[in-house]
């Protein structure tokens, strides 16, 4: 309350300070609208208060003024007219502040800063401007709301701050909406926000359905989003064009100054476009006629395209005419069989097509595999092909969709659905491209769909029939080819013996030139043949590198082509992964001297020119081994081919100094592995170019798989297991004196020597004694030394006895005769002894272990001991079968299983008595009470056969 005390006395100054401007205000209220519009407001009747009478009836006002105080706020109900409204007395509930300088609108009228100005005289002269007639009343408030700030300074008559009273109040009007303004001081007064009928009506009565004011014919929401849609579609078309430009090699700057060379030119926006579009989709072949690559490769792929029409279009296959013209030259039986053997790829490329289909009408090869470097237009063949013979193309990515599930689905959905867009439904034909990156999974399950076999049997009727083709579906009916650059690629192993193969070859130079022409010629290039042969050479005939290329000195502006500037450019050189065989050959193949071109060019390095060739090639083995990456087997294939290829060295000098750069490498390959060195690295790829200075020679060189390392390795295991198995068991008191490379390098040899002794091949039993020593000491070596002979049989049938563990490969080298070898017999009496000294000294190992307790053997043993030393040993063991045999004993069967009743006793054949009834106990009888047995062992027919008589014996 003390706030507003204050302030009262402040009023009067108020009106006196702004009495012009309220004047101004009031006359202009009293005028009638400009347009006519009349608000509710004035409409009512006007409440004839004064200032001092609306404020006497709602506020307390003092009479106490302030007379030397600032131009304080004060707190006026504004209305059109001038006039003070009512006010309730009764406390209203608080209305939202808003923010003046919104409000008041400034910044909308008058264009200037909300800031108060910084001089009175500035400030008074803009707001003197503002006031114009067709200003608002709002805005006169405003004005005089600045000047009501801290700052103001106005010295006007005092009718202003009696108009003023109207406007200003002290406390927030109880109806309507209203304004605080609060000076510097820290005075607050509140305006009441009136109807101004100069100004637009009430926007909320122009709101439409969803809450906005129908002022604009189209909505601003509306309006935001198409301005923001168009940014996002400017947004994506800039990203896509340099997205293109990227891919493109193109430098973007040189674009952007080809587009607004374009756009000076006057060019049309289609232009604009087909210029930022890349050659190679915009000259990309649309038919058949226009390919580039091989036309054999072409017709073999749509001839077997063409083999699925029988299953896939339901056309029956021509007849074709068989080869018997051919044959016709090979008269005899014999010549026929040459022609089968040395039969051209050619050849056996157009007999595969030619064959019989299988049982479902399908080729007999359903997947077709073309591989080859990229560039070629493999894909491009495919899908020119596919669309050729009537089918829709479906793609895939093997190396996109890795997984294997997403690549069975995609299978499935290519082979097994018919595409249903566009007029006439197509087949599909599916193109597997990058297959050679596929996992094995995903190899494995287009192999799995592949070879599905329908499990239909038989005819087919009525309902059977419908469901059966449901089974059918599951067999492939549709085409797949595959596209690889590497066919020999582990993964693609399994397919590669199940799928119709196709290299593609390089394509023709002169063919490339003729496109690469026409290309330029429409392009407005100029470029003669040669500069064009040389471009297709840097780039290996490689069509997207080439026109890639060419487009790339288009939008540099380069209009006319020379060899210089094609040699001279970085760009069309290719990131190539070449296979292993190819990296091989050029290592050890001269390249080909190149004619001199008519007109060729002076500086160019692609001629052969003496000391630069040598260079030349250096780096190109260099490129070509880093990019490869496979050292190791490189090295290996290196290892394996040089002593092959066709030198003139008769003093083995060039042999000497690549065993020396092998083993370089092999110093090298240690450090790095073991010191992790792989810095070093570097140094690897000089170990071909070394080679190729050393062995390359013009012919074809006959590169075979590297082999050695492989069974080198396996051979050393195979060693390292005879060794160990050999050393695990020696005897510890043997052993702590070895180790592998002792056995290996001192012991072995002469053990071998030690272990063949001269045997006579007769029974042990009749050695002389001291053959008898001898074969003791062979057979005590062989069980220290682990070793004993085992029976093995030879592929032939042939039964031997070989060493285990095989020692002697570790000693022997192959091709050489072994030294000396035992008998079959010798061997087996040697192996038998060992066995049985074995076992002798395992018993003997035992009771030493647990040997007899002389205290606790009471009589009972004694006795058996005494009378198994009575009847020995043997009579022991019989007694032991006796005891596990079981004699069964059934009832005598006659044919037709009826039982025989015995006609007389079982005569026992043994001397012993009889009487009782029961096999065992018979046959114990028999033996037992024997004093001759024998034991007839199965199978062993190592005995020495003499003719022993009974009486001998007894
Ligand atoms: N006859 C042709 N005329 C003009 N351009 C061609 C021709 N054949 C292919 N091209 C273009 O060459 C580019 C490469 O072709 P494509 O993709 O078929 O090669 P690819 O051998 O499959 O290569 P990758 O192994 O890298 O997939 C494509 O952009 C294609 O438009």
């Amino acid at each position: 309350m003390d706030e507003y005390d204050e302030m009262y006395g402040i009023e009067d100054d108020f009106e006196q300070q702004f009495a012009d401007e309220l004047e101004v205000m009031a006359e202009m209220d009293s005028e009638p609208p400009p347009h006519g519009k009349v608000s509710e407001f004035r409409n009512k009747k006007p409440i004839s208060q004064t200032f001092d009478e609306a404020i006497a009836s709602g506020d307390v006002v003092s009479s106490k003024t302030v007379k030397n105080q600032h131009p304080v706020s004060t707190t006026a109900s504004i209305s059109p007219l001038g006039r003070v409204e009512e006010e309730s007395l009764t406390p209203k509930p608080k209305k939202r502040r808003q923010d003046v300088v919104k409000k008041l609108q400034f910044g909308v009228d008058t264009g200037d800063d909300i800031t108060p100005p910084s001089s009175p005289e500035v400030y008074d002269g803009t707001a003197r401007d503002g006031a114009g007639p067709d200003r608002t009343s709002t805005t006169k408030i405003t004005t005089d709301m600045l000047d009501m700030s801290g700052l103001t300074t106005i010295q006007d008559s005092p009718r202003r701050l009696t108009v003023a009273k109207h406007f200003a109040q002290k406390r927030p009007p109880a109806i309507g909406d209203y304004i605080t303004v609060t000076d510097s001081t820290g005075n607050r007064v509140y305006l009441n926000k009136k109807e101004d009928e100069n100004r637009a009506p009430d926007p909320r009565a122009f709101r439409n359905s969803q809450n906005g004011l129908g002022l604009l014919t189209v909505p601003i929401e509306v309006m935001k989003e198409q301005i923001a849609e168009k940014r996002h579609r400017q947004v994506v078309e800039e990203s896509q064009r340099l997205t293109e430009l990227l891919n493109s090699g193109l430098n973007p700057e040189l674009l952007a100054e080809g587009q607004t060379d374009s756009g000076l030119d006057g060019d049309s926006g289609e232009h604009q476009g087909s210029s930022s579009r890349l050659w190679v989709d915009q000259f990309s072949p649309r038919h058949y006629t226009e390919l580039l690559s091989d036309d054999f490769t072409n017709r073999c792929l749509l001839k077997w395209l063409k083999l699925w029409d029988t299953v896939v279009f339901g056309r029956e296959r021509k007849t074709r005419p068989t080869h018997t013209d051919v044959r016709s030259n090979f008269p005899n039986a014999q010549n026929q069989n040459q022609f089968q053997r040395f039969k051209t790829k050619s050849q056996i490329t157009e007999e595969i097509l030619e064959a019989e289909l299988d049982q479902y009408k399908r080729p007999k090869f359903k997947v077709a595999l073309l591989s080859g470097p990229p560039g070629l237009g493999k894909t491009t063949l495919a899908h020119i092909i596919a669309k050729h013979a009537g089918y829709n193309v479906v793609e895939i990515n093997a190396s996109d969709d890795r997984s294997a599930e997403l690549f069975q689905k995609r299978i499935d959905t290519a082979t097994q659905m018919k595409s249903v867009l566009g007029a006439n439904e197509k087949p599909n034909c599916m193109i597997i491209d990058e297959i050679d990156g596929a996992p094995a999974a995903a190899i494995n399950i287009l192999l799995a769909t592949v070879n599905k076999k329908d499990s239909r049997e038989g005819e087919e009727t009525g309902v059977n029939a419908l469901k059966k083709k449901k089974k059918k579906q599951s067999v492939l009916l549709r085409p797949i080819i595959c596209i690889c650059n590497d066919l020999y690629v582990p993964a693609l192993r399994p397919l590669r013996q199940q799928a119709f193969l196709l290299t593609f070859p390089q394509t023709l130079p002169s063919r490339l030139t003729q496109r690469l022409a026409e290309i330029t010629r429409q392009q407005g290039m100029k470029a003669d043949t040669g500069t064009l042969m040389a471009l297709c050479e840097k780039t290996d005939n490689d069509i997207r590198s080439c026109i890639n290329t060419l487009q790339f000195l288009h939008g540099r502006g380069q209009k006319h082509l020379d060899q210089r500037s094609v040699s001279s450019m970085c760009v069309g050189l290719k990131d190539q992964n070449k296979g292993l065989f190819s990296v091989w050959q050029e290592i050890f193949q001269l390249p080909r001297v190149k004619r001199k071109r008519i007109g060729g060019d002076p500086f160019g390095g692609l001629d052969e020119a003496g000391p630069k060739d040598g260079g030349q090639r250096l780096q190109n083995i260099l490129h070509l081994v880093s990019s490869n990456g496979e050292h190791e087997k490189l090295t290996q294939g290196l290892y394996d081919n040089f002593l092959s290829m066709k030198l003139k060295d008769p003093g083995m000098l060039g042999v000497c100094s690549g065993l020396d750069w092998l083993s370089f490498t092999d110093l090298l390959n240690e450090c790095i592995l073991h010191g992790q060195n792989y810095s070093l690295m570097r140094y690897l790829p000089f170990l071909p170019a070394a080679f190729h200075f050393l062995y390359a020679a013009n012919s074809v060189p006959r590169i075979n798989y590297p082999h050695s390392n492989y069974e080198a390795l396996t051979k050393t295991q195979h060693t390292k297991n005879a060794l160990l198995a050999m050393l695990n068991e020696i005897p510890p008191a043997v052993q702590s004196r070895l180790c592998v490379s002792t056995l290996c390098l001192d012991i072995v040899t002469l053990l071998m020597e030690l272990i063949s002794p001269k045997l006579r091949p007769v029974n042990p039993q009749l050695y002389s004694t001291r053959e008898k020593q001898q074969l003791c000491d062979l057979i005590d070596t062989m069980i220290n030394y682990n070793l004993t002979y085992r029976q093995d049989r030879t592929p032939e049938g042939q039964y031997t006895y070989v060493l285990e563990p095989n020692i002697e490969d570790v000693v022997r080298f192959p091709g050489l005769p072994p030294r000396r070898q035992l008998t079959y017999q010798v061997k087996q009496l040697i192996a038998r002894e060992t066995e049985l000294e074995k076992m002798r000294r395992m018993e003997r190992a035992q009771q030493k272990r647990n040997p007899p307790n002389t205290e606790t053997v009471n009589k009972s043993q004694a006795q058996k001991k005494v009378e198994v030393k009575k009847h020995g040993n043997h009579q022991q063991r019989l007694e032991n079968i006796v005891k596990q045999t079981v004699v069964e004993s059934r009832p005598e069967l006659d044919f037709f299983g009826r039982a025989l009743v015995p006609k007389e006793k079982p005569v026992v054949t043994t001397t012993g008595e009889d009487g009782k009834v029961g096999g065992a106990v018979q046959i114990g009888k028999a033996v037992g009470n024997s004093d001759v047995w024998f034991r007839f062992n199965e199978g062993v027919s190592n005995a020495v056969r003499r003719n022993v008589y009974i009486r001998e014996l007894l």
